[in-house]
């Protein structure tokens, strides 16, 4: 229901209620504004959104009609501000980005959903915690479980009202994770295909690859990685 022109409530209220508990959790996504984002890749359209359960900004990037029909090609990319923004190696996230940006380039239609949920749903400071553990000698997992968090705590709920808000009904994901396939699905997002994204593998992230592989369930081998280029490489069409 609009409540005015800039910002109108797409969807409120969806009770999630996980298997066997009680507790209930209400999603509320607001669509804020839409603006032209230009990359070296393509003109995509940003659409912000607010979550006003949890006050965090989420985006999404689309190019072309998503609205039409078929299965839209997309990725659902948690934040990774390390390895988005600053050039980071321990990790394949900023490479994943770049890569699903010029797939959806290449394909002049689809859509990426930008969640702010940073390190693994832990938040920044304390992935920054967890890489000090990995420092030391612990895998991702268990740097995570030391600080006494479940090894990821994303959710996936919110993705609905934003993809209805869009005019998405089916994705080709790209993802390698079997896991937020499942998640996204038992959300209500229908996923048609999943399509690996597999790049960006270094001599920093091998540990970290072969652990998402062997603990986290990732669909990947590290024969099946393209290696990463340089940081000037990264940046360019
Ligand atoms: N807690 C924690 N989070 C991390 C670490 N490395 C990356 N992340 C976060 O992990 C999230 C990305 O998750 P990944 O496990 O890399 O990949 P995924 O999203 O499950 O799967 P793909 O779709 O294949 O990328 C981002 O939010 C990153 O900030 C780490 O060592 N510890
Ligand atoms: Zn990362």
């Amino acid at each position: 229901m609009p409540t005015n022109l800039l910002s109108w409530v797409v969807y409120i209220g969806r009770a999630l209620v996980p298997a066997g508990s009680q507790s209930r959790i209400i999603v509320t996504i607001r669509f804020i504004a839409a603006s032209q984002l230009p990359t070296p890749w393509a003109t995509f359209t940003m659409h912000g959104f607010e979550d006003e359960a949890t006050g965090k900004d989420h985006i999404a990037l689309t190019l072309g009609d998503v609205s039409i029909g078929e299965a839209v090609l997309g990725r659902v990319h948690s934040e990774c501000l390390t390895g988005d923004a600053l050039f980071s190696m321990r990790c394949d996230c900023g490479y994943q980005l770049q890569e699903a940006l010029k797939r959806i380039a290449a394909e002049g239609r689809g859509v990426l959903l930008y969640l702010r949920q940073e390190g693994r749903g832990i938040g920044l400071l304390n992935k920054i915690r967890a890489y000090h553990l990995q420092d030391q000698g612990y895998d991702t997992v268990e740097a995570n479980e030391h600080l006494g968090f479940n090894a990821d705590l994303r959710r996936y709920d919110l993705c609905v009202p934003m993809l209805e808000h869009l005019g998405v009904r089916s994705l080709k994901l790209m993802t390698n994770n079997p896991r937020k396939v499942d998640a996204l699905t038992r959300d209500g997002v229908t996923i048609s295909e999943r399509l690996a994204l597999t790049t960006g593998r270094n001599p920093h992230n091998e540990h970290y690859l072969s652990t998402k592989a062997g603990k986290l369930g990732h669909l990947m081998a590290l024969e099946d990685f393209t290696p990463a280029g340089d940081v000037e490489s990264r940046r360019k069409p």
